[in-house]
């Protein structure tokens, strides 16, 4: 059986008074790629927030790796592409082959040099997300797509045993988008990597994810397809979990894989 990589129970979440999350029940196991989706303030980012350690739950446990999410020592094991993260200037001192080293210091240890193995890596994902030519370029000097892509790799670099993705898609184009999809699933085929995005649209994605999540704050559907039972392939197990008309009350979704 694969190793759960989250659990997720009876998660409820609240901005001062604001109620963003409730009662979300998740489980995600090693290998599957799990897209979220839901119209805007609907929570995604505020999940991934949650799930990442940064906010701790109102009510309910996330376990990372089966850790408290909050108490992972092991943070290396968790890439992490943050929604609208670009944004450098062309003075930023640092280029593209540096920031991408420096995914590679949570793994190696902050006093620890990098070794000749940890640049091997490095060159060979610079290759693989296309940015090769811009190695020695400070990142501000890329567009914001191409900067996109270098914090993906730097992402990819820790060699990440779960990849947390907030709307990757901003600012790539078609071209590019579709050469980052063919690497996530490469990634996920051939080293098993767990993948949690979140993203406004699955045009693109829907050959990469195994389970697609709908977060809305009332009603959660949950859709899953696994790659690699054929007989499954494309079966849409539609679970509309709240019975929100019943409710008189606004209720929450609860949902679970
Ligand atoms: N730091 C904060 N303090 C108070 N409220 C917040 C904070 N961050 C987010 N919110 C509120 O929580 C709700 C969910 O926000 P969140 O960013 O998780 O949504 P989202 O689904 O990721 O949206 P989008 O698709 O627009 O990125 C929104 O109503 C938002 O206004």
């Amino acid at each position: 059986m694969n190793k759960k990589i989250i659990t997720i129970e009876g998660l409820s979440f609240t901005y001062g008074c604001h109620p963003v999350l409730n009662n979300i029940n998740l489980s995600i196991s090693s290998g599957d790629v799990v897209a979220i989706i839901g119209p805007n303030g609907s929570g995604k980012t505020t999940l991934l927030k949650l799930v990442l350690g940064q906010l701790k739950p109102t009510a309910g446990s996330i376990k990372l790796f089966g850790t408290e999410a909050h108490k992972l020592k092991e943070r290396f094991r968790i890439g992490y592409l943050a929604q609208k993260a670009t944004g450098f200037n062309a003075q930023f001192p640092a280029t593209v082959r540096e920031v991408i080293c420096s995914g590679r210091v949570p793994r190696r240890g902050l006093f620890r040099s990098l070794t000749k193995q940890d640049h091997v890596l490095v060159e060979q994902i610079l290759e693989q997300v296309g940015l090769k030519q811009f190695a020695n370029q400070s990142i501000g000097t890329l567009s914001g797509g191409q900067q996109q892509r270098v914090l993906l790799a730097r992402a990819l670099v820790s060699q990440p045993d779960l990849l947390i993705l907030d709307e990757p898609n901003t600012g790539v184009d078609s071209h590019a988008l579709a050469s980052m999809y063919e690497l996530l699933k490469d990634l996920n085929r051939c080293q098993g990597i767990t993948m949690l995005i979140v993203s406004h649209e699955l045009e693109g994605l829907s050959s990469l994810v195994s389970h697609q999540i709908c977060l809305d704050k009332h009603i959660c559907t949950c859709s899953c397809h696994s790659f690699n039972d054929p007989e499954n392939q494309l079966r849409f197990c539609d679970r509309r979990i709240n019975n929100h008309v019943k409710a008189k009350e606004p209720c929450y979704g609860n949902l679970s894989i």
